[in-house]
Parts: C-alpha cells; structure tokens; sequence
C-alpha cells in the first residue's frame, strides 16, 4: 500500500490517511474479495464466480443453482467453495431454517456459507490487513442464520465472529452504481471510514475468468496525511442516517455535513407549495452556490430548510423519474433541476450520484427535443442545455471512471455527444 497509512482513531479504532498527493481520478488502492454473492434477480444473468454478464451461462450440472461463463470459472470457484457446497446447497435452500430467512438475511446466509466453506482448512488470518478475523463488529448481536456447510475444523464461536462482522463490513457490488451482489472485500473494510462527504469512492472491476476487484479512487485531489473515507449509505438519507450508523455500525458521523445537520435541528415538513420551494432553491443556488463540503460555512436561510425533508427529495426524484422517459418534459426538466441543486448541496463535489443525474437531464432534453415539434431557436436553446449538462457528467463521471459491465454512462456520453453533432 503505497498511498495509504493506517494510523489510530480517536473513536473508529484506525483510519487511512494518505501517504502523499492524490489527485482526483487517482486509484488509491485494488481490494480483492474474500467472497461475494448475487442477488437473486442476477442469478443466470451474472457469471457466480466472475460477475459478468453473459448470454450463454452454464449451470453447474451438480445443483442446477449456479452458474459459469467459461469452465475457468466454474474451477475457480469449484475451488474456492462450491465443491463443498455442491451437493447440499438444495436441501439447505429448501430447508425450513433457510426458506425463514427474510431476503437480505437470505443473501447473508448464503454470503456466510460460501466463507465458511471457503475458510475451511485454510489459516484466516494469513494477511492481518486482509483477513475477516481482522475486522471490526458491528455493534448488534444477531443470531448466526443456517449455513449450508460446517466443518469439524471450524468452531461456533469461529462462525460467530465472521458473523459478527457482517453488518459492518459488507460492501454492496455495482455495475454503474446499480446494485447487483454483495461481498466481503476485507482490505477495504479495514481500511476505510465512513463521511458523509467522502473524498473517495469503490467502483468494481468485472472481466471473464477472474473474481471481482474493488478499485478505491479519489474523488477530489486528497492532500498528505489527510483521511481518505468512503460512505457507507445513501448520504441523502438526511433524517435516518445518524440512526443507521448507531445501530448498524456503531458509531456517531461528525463529519461536516452531519455537523450542520446537528446544529440546525429537526428539518421542517416542507409547506403545500412545492413549486415556490423549487423556485426559492434554485435562486439561493444561483445567487450563492453551494456543494455539500461549502454547506453549514455561512448561514442558511431558515425557510429553506424543509428541502432537506427527506420525503421533499424522494418526491422530487419521483417526479423526475416519472416524467424523465415519456414527458412531460417541462415537468421532468424542471424537477431534476431541483434534483440537482438538491444533490450539489447534499453531496460532496464529483460525487457520481450527481454525474449520473446530469446524464439523465442531458438524456431528459434530448427526448424533448425528439418529441417536440419546436422551432430552431427553440432547439437550439435546448441543445446548449443538453450539451451543458453533457460536458459537466462527463467531468465527474471521468473522475471515477469506468465500473462494472461494459456499457454504461461514459459509452451513453459518446453517443449522445456524437449525435447532438449531428447537423
Ligand atoms: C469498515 S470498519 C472501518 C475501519 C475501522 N476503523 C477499523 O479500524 O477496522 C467500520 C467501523 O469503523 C468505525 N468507523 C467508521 N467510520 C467512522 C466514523 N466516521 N467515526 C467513527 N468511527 C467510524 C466504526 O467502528 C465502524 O463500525
């Protein structure tokens, strides 16, 4: 780990500082994983072992329940657990314990199994940086779901402690920030904290006949000796998230962000009049531009206030979804509007959340422009939008670079940009 130090924390046990200059882009470090496992919806969609995306899967011809793109993989991961596996994995699945189970403890059983059956017979703590025995727990002490192997060489208490290590520690595995599996991914976990304003971000790397690999990158030029830290959750989770770090992991943010949120107090419903909010939003922004790192640096106005409810962003974000695709395209327009000043002040700069939202309005008007009988200066004036809202995507989505299949927003840009050319 060249860019990376681990150095003592005054209440998270360790944090990562970094070693010297990182500029936004830079990849701070690859983490692979221990194992990892797809949500069900993936399955016979994904490879199981190396998580592309394939047309031609073959299932494993001993439980019909996983699937392979190359006999590369199948081996690789017949090695790594499934010969272990194989033979129980429909009684366990059938089973009463497992078919209890609510979904996402489904997918943690199913996780725990694969890393009990993976473990056994090896030293899990062969790298102290990059083992599970590593990790810190989290703070709740859940009962141990049904695995679907055991072994005389691992104990309870062994399985306990992995266990125990879930819930802090998993990442979420996407494919342009689209969630499609989980894993354990150790050097990450024990690396990095969590702010609500992060200055770095995971992306995954997919390629046939090998397991996935988490890239750490910089989102904003990171100075030495300064923490590197991800987000753990959704940082627009404004009013839960303080709850979610309590019970989930165990701590309490102080990042600047939950800071101002702290000191504001509990958010106002937002009033009747959704559309003078918008209004008011978008004026405070033009005449005084804020990004979630600036937020909490001057007074905010009062009134204001109620567009941090979080039901005034789910709202807004609804309205844009709905509106996005088939128009009303004023309608769309003007809420993802309110969506990305709603995000510029919630998010740190280049977070890719925003990147990927100025590619829906890009995407937005171009729909209107293909749907609309408009006139030429009309379409002219919707174009230069379009093309503002292109240019300042691809910005932030080149930060962090491709991840996961192969499509995707930067191939989506080129398109859009080489028809938006197109006389
Ligand atoms: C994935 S680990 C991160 C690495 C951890 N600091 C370590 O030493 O292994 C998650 C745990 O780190 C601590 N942590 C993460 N972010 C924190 C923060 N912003 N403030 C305090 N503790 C934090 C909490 O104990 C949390 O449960």
């Amino acid at each position: 780990m060249i860019n990376v130090r681990l150095e003592p924390h005054a209440s998270g046990r360790s944090q990562a500082v970094a070693t010297k200059r990182l500029a936004a882009g830079s990849l701070i470090v690859s983490c692979d994983a221990l194992t990892t496992v797809l949500l069900p919806q993936e399955k016979g969609q994904r490879c199981d072992a190396c998580h592309t995306r394939s047309p031609g899967l073959r299932k494993c011809s001993g439980c019909a329940a996983y699937f392979y793109c190359s006999t590369q993989c199948q081996n690789l991961q017949w090695q790594a657990h499934h010969k272990r596996i194989c033979k129980r994995f429909n009684k366990y699945t059938s089973s009463i314990g497992f078919q209890a189970l609510a979904p996402h403890e489904k997918l943690d059983a199913l996780l725990l199994s694969h890393l009990v059956a993976q473990l056994d017979g090896t030293d899990p703590v062969n790298d102290p940086l990059n083992s599970i025995t590593s990790l810190l727990p989290g703070p709740s002490n859940l009962p141990v779901p049904p695995v679907a192997y055991a072994s005389p060489r691992i104990s309870i208490a062994e399985v306990k402690d992995w266990y125990a290590k879930f819930g802090n520690n998993n990442f979420v595995i996407h494919s342009h920030l689209t969630t499609f599996g989980h894993g354990i991914f150790p050097l990450a976990s024990r690396l990095f904290n969590h702010s609500c304003l992060p200055n770095a971000a995971a992306k995954y790397i997919l390629s046939p006949s090998n397991p996935p690999k988490m890239e750490v990158v910089a989102l904003r030029d990171i100075s030495p000796e300064e923490e590197i830290c991800l987000t753990y959750l959704d940082p627009a989770l404004l009013q839960t998230r303080q709850q979610i770090f309590q019970l989930t992991y165990g701590f309490e943010c102080r990042c600047t962000s939950c800071l101002f949120f702290e000191k504001v107090g509990p958010i106002p419903n937002p009033p009747t009049d959704r559309d003078g909010l918008s209004a008011q939003l978008l004026q405070f922004m033009k005449a005084t531009p804020h990004d979630g790192m600036s937020l909490g640096s001057a007074p905010f106005p009062s009134d204001l206030l109620p567009i941090f409810h979080e039901s005034y962003i789910a709202e807004v974000a609804e309205t844009f979804r709905n509106a996005s695709h088939d128009g009303p395209y004023t309608v769309a327009l003007s809420s993802g509007k309110t969506l990305l000043e709603l995000y510029r002040l919630i998010y740190p700069p280049n977070y890719p959340q925003i990147g990927m939202h100025l590619l829906e309005l890009a995407k937005t008007s171009w729909n209107r422009i293909v749907s609309e009988n408009m006139d030429a200066s009309a379409e002219r004036a919707v174009k230069a939008e379009c093309r503002t809202y292109l240019n300042e995507a691809k910005g932030i989505l080149q930060i962090l670079g491709p991840e996961g299949d192969e499509d995707g927003p930067l191939v989506e840009i080129k398109t859009l940009e080489s028809v938006l050319e197109e006389p």
